[in-house]
């Protein structure tokens, strides 16, 4: 299995900064991490800062936010990036400032990947100086600027070398006030031991049965559901539409009775979507969502 990060956080929070401090580490300690780069625009820059830094294999994702330029090419990047380097222990993501955390999960959560990737967590750099005049933001932006911290597993209350400590002492408490379960760290150039990443999101992913991502002590979880036999179109709608609204994203394969292939099957925001599939896929669905360790298909 190769573990998976998700570095979220607003637009010039610090996130290239955070790659670069966890790739020199990860090299540091004999570990052979990939990048996956998404990019609002269609040139990288922030890919040259990588590709300067020798032999990681790095994948790009333009044009818009992970979210957006739609799962099959996020699929294609990190499937290309495992099949082309073998011998990878870690793959760094860094979405775009623009990416809601959710949505970004939520492209990376692939039923194709569900035995070779660990997605260990979003680690969300935020901007102190911004987080304190978060006022100025438009609702909209502010409102994301908020998600992306709300749903993180881990903080790096950045840039604390613009702000003094008592300023510094006023974000971390707002932030926690925000979002009590995530460990708030004050950073200068988001410089972060990637051992204390990687030994806090251990010590939170105490993987369910069959989940990818625990849900214990985080808030948003994510679930396999594997199916052993077909199921009644309809019965397994009306399940669905019973969920409670926490349920964020469902999508993979499901068996249906009297179909020869597993449907390709999509939830999302109350909406459900069947299509035919030409190839038989493993019968298996992702569910991602808050609370939802428990979560069967009871039929
Ligand atoms: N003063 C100060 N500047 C910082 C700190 N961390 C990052 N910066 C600067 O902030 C700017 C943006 O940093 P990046 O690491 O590129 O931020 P980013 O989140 O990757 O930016 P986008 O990819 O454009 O969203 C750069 O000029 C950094 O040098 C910090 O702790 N203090």
């Amino acid at each position: 299995m190769t573990d998976v990060y998700l570095l979220s956080g607003f637009l010039g929070s610090g996130k290239t900064s955070l790659l670069m401090k966890l790739i020199a580490q990860l090299k540091e300690q004999g570990k052979r991490p990939a990048v996956l780069m998404n990019e609002f625009g269609s040139i990288s820059i922030d890919s040259d800062t990588v590709g300067t830094s020798d032999n990681i294999p790095l994948k790009e994702l333009l044009n818009g936010c992970i979210c957006c330029t739609g799962s099959e090419q996020t699929e294609a990047q990190l499937q290309g990036l495992l099949e082309e380097n073998e011998d990878i222990d870690v793959i760094l993501i860094e979405t775009t400032g623009a990416a809601h955390p959710v949505e970004a999960l939520d492209a990376i959560y692939s039923p194709l990947f569900a035995d070779r990737l660990n997605i260990k967590g979003i680690v969300t750099v935020a901007d102190s100086k911004r987080w304190l005049e978060r006022e100025k933001l438009s609702p909209q932006i502010r409102s994301l600027f908020m998600e992306q911290i709300r749903h993180a597993h881990i903080i790096l209350a950045n840039k604390s070398d613009l702000l003094t400590d008592s300023s510094m002492a006023t974000v971390t408490m707002e932030i926690s006030n925000l979002n009590e379960h995530a460990p708030i760290i004050q950073t200068k150039n988001a410089d972060v031991s990637f051992s204390f990443i990687e030994e806090t999101l251990g010590k939170m992913d105490k993987p369910l049965e069959k989940s990818i991502l625990s849900g214990r002590n985080l808030p948003l979880s994510s679930k396999l559901l594997v199916f052993n036999s077909p199921v009644d179109k309809e019965q397994f709608e009306d399940w669905v539409k019973s969920l409670p609204d926490t349920v964020y994203r469902m999508k993979g394969y499901v068996p249906v009775k009297d179909i020869k292939n597993p449907y390709l099957f999509q939830y999302a925001y109350g909406m459900v979507n069947w299509l035919p599939e030409y190839v038989k896929m493993e019968p298996r669905l992702v569910v991602i969502g808050e609370g939802i360790g428990q979560l069967t298909y009871p039929y």
